[in-house]
């Protein structure tokens, strides 16, 4: 290789939005939580929520804990990519430095619902990548809430009110991903984000690299 050459292992990329989407309790987080310990180049979109923190959640790291008037400020300055009302309280991706965070070739990973998911598609089609996670059965989704072991009976039946309404957005996302068997359900969002990130559109470096190939 000459000095002049450009290596083809690290070649340019533009940054993609990861979106997973679920009912709650089909395990978009546990999914979530394996893709960020395996890959440094997804970095999680920490949402800002009115919901109160869950037993070990942390303030900045799970989510930004507002109360409603915080939120409202946020809401008033524009500070928001996009926010939904979910479960009776109200989440928001903070619009932070993504966009030119992307530029620079970095991934962003949204733990969010198909409100949010519409709003990110509507703003940014060439970025964003739509994941949704079903669980194997009804029967598992509850089974899957309660032994999580962090809401109260009123709350999980609330979730499993939504479940079935949840479910009927399945088709508008890109990939749909059965959950049975953890291991398996992130080898294979690991594919997806792999398959994605190799996009010709993505991979900004082709340009010169090929232009040089060429010369
Ligand atoms: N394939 C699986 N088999 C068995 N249990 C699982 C599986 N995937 C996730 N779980 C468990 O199910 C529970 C719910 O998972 P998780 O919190 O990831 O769901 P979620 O979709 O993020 O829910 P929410 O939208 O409410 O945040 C957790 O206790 C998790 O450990
Ligand atoms: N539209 C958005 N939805 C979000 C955001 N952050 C999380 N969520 C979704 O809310 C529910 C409930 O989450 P939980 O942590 O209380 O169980 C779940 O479907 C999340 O995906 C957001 O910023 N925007």
């Amino acid at each position: 290789m000459t000095d002049s050459t450009i290596s083809h292992d690290k070649l340019a990329r533009r940054g993609l939005l990861f979106i997973l989407s679920s009912p709650s309790g089909a395990g978009k987080t546990t999914i979530s939580r394996m893709l960020l310990g395996a890959d440094e180049e997804i970095k999680l979109s920490v949402s800002a929520t009115t919901r109160p923190p869950r037993a070990g959640e942390i303030d900045g790291v799970h989510y930004y804990f507002v109360d409603d008037a915080e939120f409202d400020r946020m809401v008033e300055e524009d500070d928001f990519y996009e926010w939904a009302p979910v479960f009776g309280h109200r989440y928001g991706t903070p619009k932070g430095r993504i966009r030119g965070a992307l530029k620079e070739g970095q991934d962003f990973l949204f733990d969010i619902d198909w409100q949010g998911t519409q709003q990110l598609y509507q703003k940014d089609q060439q970025d964003v990548v739509r994941v949704f996670i079903l669980p194997p059965s009804i029967a598992e989704l509850e089974r899957r809430l309660r032994s999580r072991g962090t809401d109260a009976d009123d709350v999980i039946a609330a979730r499993m009110e939504r479940a079935r309404a949840e479910i009927s957005h399945w088709d508008a996302y890109d990939y749909v991903v059965i959950n049975e068997n953890v291991n398996a359900c992130f080898a294979k969002v690991r594919e997806i984000l792999d398959a994605e990130r190799m996009k010709r559109q993505r991979q900004t470096g082709l340009i010169p690299f090929v232009r040089e190939l060429m010369n």
